[in-house]
């Protein structure tokens, strides 16, 4: 059959071998008209005209583009903020901080940083893997009636890129404002006096750093801790809540306050400190319960205070068996419900303590000894960690955080030899070590301290 296409020069359209022999034409043609232009155009005018080539095909090139609108409020529900919308205005300002004409600059109370903010109308570009993308926050500020809940986000790109836009573009936005958020967070302090939290900033000034502890055991600490918040989705597959239980012991002064403080900055988690003598009943510590946030740690310091959680020898009692409505041997209401050692091992184990994710429970104590072995069994308090006296490999960090010492002092060594013979706690030592700036003198004032204190120990 005849073909009804015009020729070209000799070729027909339509054949594979014809289209082909085009384009090794054309090819030759665009290598000796681009060496011709690299050989005799200066690179300044090759420039401009790259830049104006580019810049008419773009425009003759058919629109693939397609959008996706971010509102502040999800679906003009008041109320509901959308968090790629937060995402968005705290991520670019960030990204393309360079290629912004217009951006609002503030100082916010209790930031150290200048804070940026996109300005509306404006678009910008920003660059991920290679592929642009084009975005334009509509703020209202061209309506009648400004409603600031109104505002947009447009976000423009080629079609083609549907899949990096939604795979890989916003999963990383929302990363990155995420983790922004986590490092600007005010953390909280939250005690329970029923039927509330009552709040404030967390102020402890206690870091890792500045704990004298020793290293092995800080090591194993932050690593667990590490360990704890990476394994989200092991958690999930082997159907354990993601929760985490610590129990700390040891004799006053060891610094069982400033290592949770210490975990909670570490963590950026908010605290939450539970007096078990405050919680009326079983009901009561669920509610304290269901009311903390996720990403926490919740505190049960001085457990051994509490009749409930002490061992008692003579009593054959099922910590399991509930009996928070047993008749109480006292003659206490046996219809008022009360706290029980079943009901807080439920909290720590049990269908309650599910609730919440990422969720760390601390419980301190200065007797472990009197602590009901319920409590204390494996798996119920995932590290047991004791927080002893002052040996010298702790005392090293001290030093050095108080005195700026790094290596080496000639009282070390008697100092350590009495730390190793008697027992001292880290308050004590450090109590010492902040009296005087002058390392020689606080050290001399610290090793009579323990010079005489152990004479004392010794004497008794
Ligand atoms: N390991 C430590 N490293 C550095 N400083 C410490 C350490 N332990 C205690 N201190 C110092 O002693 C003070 C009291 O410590 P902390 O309250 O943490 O001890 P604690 O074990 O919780 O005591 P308590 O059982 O009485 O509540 C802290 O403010 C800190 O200055």
């Amino acid at each position: 059959m005849k073909s009804t296409l015009p020729s070209l020069t000799g070729f027909r359209f339509g054949s594979a071998s014809s289209w082909f022999e085009i384009y090794a034409a054309f090819s030759t043609f665009m290598m000796l008209l681009r060496t011709a232009i690299n050989d005799l155009l200066p690179e300044n005018v090759r420039t401009f005209i790259m830049a104006k080539l580019e810049a008419f095909f773009s425009r003759i090139q058919p629109s693939n583009m397609v959008s996706l609108t971010i509102n502040k409020s999800w679906e003009d529900m008041y109320g509901y903020n959308n968090e790629l919308y937060k995402a968005a205005y705290s991520y670019l300002p960030v990204r393309v901080t360079g290629t912004y004409k217009s951006l609002k600059v503030g100082k916010v109370d209790d930031q150290k940083d200048l804070v940026f903010a996109v300005d509306g109308k404006e678009e910008v570009v920003d660059e991920f893997e290679g592929v642009k993308f084009k975005w334009m926050l509509d703020d209202g500020s061209g309506e009648e009636n400004k409603d600031s809940n109104k505002r947009e986000f447009k976000l423009s790109f080629d079609e083609k890129h549907r899949e990096i836009v939604v795979k890989k573009y916003i999963p990383y936005l929302l990363e990155t404002y995420e983790k922004k958020q986590k490092e600007l967070k005010t953390l909280h302090l939250n005690f329970w006096e029923s039927p509330y939290w009552t709040q404030s900033d967390f102020t402890h000034p206690a870091t890792f750093d500045s704990l004298g502890l020793d290293p092995e055991l800080k090591k194993s600490i932050i690593d667990d801790l590490e360990r704890f918040l990476k394994r989200k989705e092991m958690y999930k597959k082997v159907g354990k809540p993601w929760k985490r239980g610590y129990l700390l012991y040891g004799p006053p002064g060891t610094g069982k306050s400033s290592l949770i403080a210490a975990m909670a900055k570490y963590l950026k988690f908010d605290v939450y400190n539970l007096d078990l003598n405050s919680v009326f009943s079983n009901s009561d510590l669920m509610l304290s319960m269901r009311s903390t946030s996720r990403r926490s740690i919740i505190v049960l310091e001085d457990i051994d205070c509490n009749k409930e959680v002490t061992s008692r020898p003579n009593e054959s009692k099922d910590p399991n068996e509930d009996d928070a409505q047993v008749v109480d041997a006292k003659g206490d209401d046996p219809k008022v419900e009360k706290f029980t050692l079943s009901g807080l091992l439920n909290c720590v184990d049990g269908l309650w303590s599910s609730h919440g994710e990422e969720r760390i429970t601390i419980f301190t104590t200065n007797h472990v000894e009197n602590i009901d072995p319920a409590l204390l069994r494996p798996g119920r308090m995932d590290m047991h960690i004791n927080l002893s006296f002052l040996k010298p490999k702790a005392f090293r960090v001290l030093a050095s955080n108080y005195l700026n010492i790094q290596d080496h002092h000639p009282l070390f060594q008697q100092i350590e030899d009495l730390l190793d013979k008697t027992d001292f706690t880290p308050a004590e030592v450090a109590e010492q070590l902040i009296r005087n700036e002058d390392p020689d003198i606080a050290l001399e004032q610290l090793l009579k301290f323990l010079t005489e204190k152990s004479q004392a120990k010794k004497d008794n």
